[in-house]
């Protein structure tokens, strides 16, 4: 009944005192970006990592440590296939319910076709006649950003709609698939382009590069990214040009060190060595990722008539759509194929209003992770008064096996720094090491993130020993628990060379969840009645352990009193 005051429809933020547990502890919240359990052996970054604090938690109170699912329809995606990510992850962290994630709404649009009967479609339709149709996305089946099907899907709908001309601008993965996909990718594409082809429609792709290098920058720690993708897709340009996609792809992956992740921008050129495909006058643009962190920076650039982040040269007057609403605080960008799920009344929100001052930490890959995407994909503070978000500088330009530390020892004292001020009642961070690492497909460098990741850890739970407050310490998905991929019974699959495929994707673990402190009433203990429970049992936890009855729609708190 938390929500409402009893005896009154009237909707209330106020939460119900929690029965049994305390107000005024300080709490930790400690989020482990790509930090699954899975079985020991050599994959397992973890588990070679010298990990002495979370290995504490894991093996101290049973009744204080344990499971939760990260992975599929606990966190809102399709199916349970899909693995994890951190946009679906810290959502039900923050959330405390489940919602139909972007993959899903837009699966259901385009089945139902309701996607075409929208705002958004009719929008950017009126360019159909006249101008060119471009395509902008991640091409994969990885379901984290983005999914091919969805693009076969859409390109058949729009070529029965009108279009004429249509232009694919291509993003390579190697990130949530295995590296070397995208040349199988690129040659579905094209198979599909070739058909509309036949059926009379101008389809090309018309230029491309790696997603890591090319766009898909997050949390604007690096515009380079996002102009060398403008530079290839709106104006033209790239240091490299091929005839085709294919021979771009394979061309640019044969050069040593290559990967699909950090592919060089390239543009399409037709016999007379033109552009096939820049961006002009009356076109109409679509970005093709539901996911909004890395997104929001080309949208700035496709959208804002006033941008000074990098020089555009030429700003093309077009009609622009997301396939979703990237951020919803800043309606962007202001047309959009499919709604965004409407995530509300979050856990940060509720605690906020009922007084507790929160801290909020991490470096810039994964700063909108613990704000933006914890409080429902909303950008800024509740109340300024009562929160303070604190950013670290990621390092840019560099993949994160070089530096495996990354900046985790900065969180851990920013957060330790914020805990002993005592001036919050809740201190959250991201620790980014094992996700960001993971990525980079490179074992040696993801084992010495794990442990730095675990001494940030550490520092934190100090800290938290120190004032008498309580620590949750989580993760939003796996990712360094297991780095190679497997074949349906558990057994690593090899390469034709004989090499184990390194796995640079998330997976389906599980992740831990530990609780603990002196802070913490003795007699608390995980109830044993939720064997299923998720990501979103975590935020009923957390407000319990401020002292608060989570509101009556929120998933179950994982949390029992036990009275002695
Ligand atoms: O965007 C990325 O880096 C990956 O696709 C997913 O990683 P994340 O979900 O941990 O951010
Ligand atoms: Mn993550
Ligand atoms: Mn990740």
């Amino acid at each position: 009944m938390g929500e409402r005051e009893m005896g009154s429809s009237e909707f209330s933020w106020k939460l119900a005192d929690h029965p049994k547990l305390p107000k005024g502890k300080q709490v930790a919240v400690v989020v482990l970006d790509g930090w699954g359990e899975a079985s020991p052996n050599e994959y397992n970054c973890i588990h070679i990592a010298d990990t002495p604090t979370m290995d504490s938690l894991k093996n101290g109170a049973t009744n204080q440590w344990r499971l939760v699912k990260a992975h599929g329809k606990a966190v809102g995606l399709p199916t349970d296939d899909d693995m994890g990510n951190s946009e679906v992850g810290h959502n039900a962290l923050g959330a405390g319910r489940i919602y139909a994630q972007g993959a899903q709404l837009v699966d259901l649009a385009l089945e139902s076709g309701k996607i075409y009967e929208g705002e958004g479609f009719k929008y950017i339709q009126e360019c159909f006649e006249t101008g060119t149709l471009h395509l902008i996305g991640l091409l994969s089946d990885g379901g984290v950003h983005s999914r091919l099907d969805q693009l076969q899907s859409l390109l058949k709908g729009v070529s029965e709609r009108g279009v004429k001309r249509v232009r694919v601008h291509i993003l390579t993965d190697g990130r949530d698939v295995l590296d070397g996909s995208s040349v199988g990718f690129v040659e579905t594409l094209e198979n599909d382009l070739a058909k509309l082809r036949e059926k009379g429609i101008d389809a090309r792709i018309a230029s491309g590069g790696g997603r890591m290098y090319v766009t898909m920058d997050r949390y604007e720690n690096d515009w380079d990214v996002v102009k060398r993708g403008w530079d290839a897709q709106v104006l033209g340009k790239a240091p490299h040009t091929f005839k085709s996609a294919i021979e771009a792809v394979k061309k640019l992956r044969a050069e040593p060190k290559a990967n699909d992740q950090y592919l060089p921008p390239f543009v399409i050129i037709d016999e007379n060595e033109k552009p096939v495909g820049p961006i002009i006058d009356g076109d109409a643009v679509v970005t093709l990722n539901f996911r909004a962190d890395r997104m929001v920076m080309i949208a700035k650039a496709l959208e804002y008539e006033n941008f000074d982040k990098f020089d555009r040269v030429r700003y093309p007057k077009i009609h622009y759509a997301g396939m979703l609403q990237y951020d919803g605080e800043l309606k962007l960008p202001s047309h959009y194929l499919v709604s965004p799920p409407e995530i509300e009344r979050t856990s940060g929100e509720y605690l906020v209003k009922n007084g507790i001052r929160t801290f909020a930490c991490s470096e810039t890959v994964k700063f909108g992770h613990v704000t933006f995407f914890w409080n429902g994909n909303r950008s800024g503070y509740f109340n300024p008064d009562m929160e303070e978000y604190v950013e670290i500088p990621s390092d840019s330009g560099i993949t994160f096996n070089v530096k495996p530390k990354m900046k985790a020892l900065e969180i851990a004292e920013k957060a330790r720094d914020a805990i002993l001020s005592r001036k919050f009642d809740q201190v959250r961070v991201n620790l980014p090491n094992g996700d960001m690492v993971g990525h980079t497909g490179d074992i040696e460098a993801t084992i010495v993130a794990c442990k730095a990741a675990d001494e940030a850890v550490k520092m934190i739970l100090d800290a938290i020993d120190q004032v008498g407050g309580i620590y949750v310490v989580t993760a939003d998905h796996g990712n360094a628990e297991d780095m190679v991929k497997r074949d349906k019974s558990g057994k690593p699959l090899l390469d034709k060379n004989g090499n184990i495929q390194i796995l640079t994707s998330h997976t389906l673990q599980p992740v831990p969840i530990a609780i603990g402190g002196p802070g913490l009433l003795p007699g608390v203990s995980y109830r044993n009645d939720l064997p299923n429970a998720g990501l979103a049992n975590v935020a009923a936890t957390v407000m319990n352990l401020h002292g608060f009855e989570a509101p009556s729609d929120y998933e179950p708190t994982l949390i029992e009193v036990v009275d002695n």
